[in-house]
């Protein structure tokens, strides 16, 4: 008989997402990106870091102080990167997975690829501007977006073989 505690769909891609965040060295907040398309294969990964040559030890990651002084003005977004790190450039009808909701700056970046519908998880900043503007863009231009349900509250993976 099958098993039936298999992941759906949506938790495998989130599940990636996750993972993905896993490799941010963001220290406040960790975002990873999964795009799927129609098929239900995976086109693209990826998560907050430093543009590709700036070194992590060397641009800052403080939240506070001026400007320059800050991560924002630096750091590329998960949905940027999962994006830009996709196989292909025409992204139609693709889902993308992510665990933060994405920024009005994402947002564009999403529509513009052709991505047809956002599934989330967390929406912490949903009070912010930034996140306010990306709904009303989504809801402008048809995009669905939905909060992952499911009833798992976390997925371990096991590093150590099962005969050890
Ligand atoms: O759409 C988004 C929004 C934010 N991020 C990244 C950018 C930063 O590295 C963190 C947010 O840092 P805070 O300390 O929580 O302000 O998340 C992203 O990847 N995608
Ligand atoms: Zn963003």
């Amino acid at each position: 008989m099958k098993r039936t505690d298999y992941l759906s769909w949506d938790e495998y891609f989130m599940a990636v997402a996750l993972l993905a965040a896993q490799r941010s060295k963001d220290p406040n907040t960790q975002v990873g990106a999964c795009v799927a398309n129609e098929q239900n294969k995976i086109v693209g990964v990826g998560y907050n870091g430093f543009p590709w040559g700036c070194s992590d030890d060397e641009l800052p990651w403080n939240r506070t102080g001026a400007f320059l002084d800050t991560k924002y003005p630096y750091v590329c977004h998960a949905e940027l990167n999962a994006v830009l790190n996709s196989i292909s450039k025409d992204l139609r009808n693709c889902r993308i997975y992510v665990g933060l909701f994405p920024c009005n700056e994402c947002t564009k970046v999403i529509i513009q690829s052709g991505i047809k519908e956002i599934i989330y998880l967390s929406d912490k900043y949903k009070d912010s501007d930034q996140v306010k503007a990306s709904k009303i863009m989504l809801n402008s231009a048809g995009i669905a977006y939905r909060r992952l349900k499911t009833e798992l509250r976390s997925i371990t993976i096991s590093l150590v073989p099962p005969e050890l």
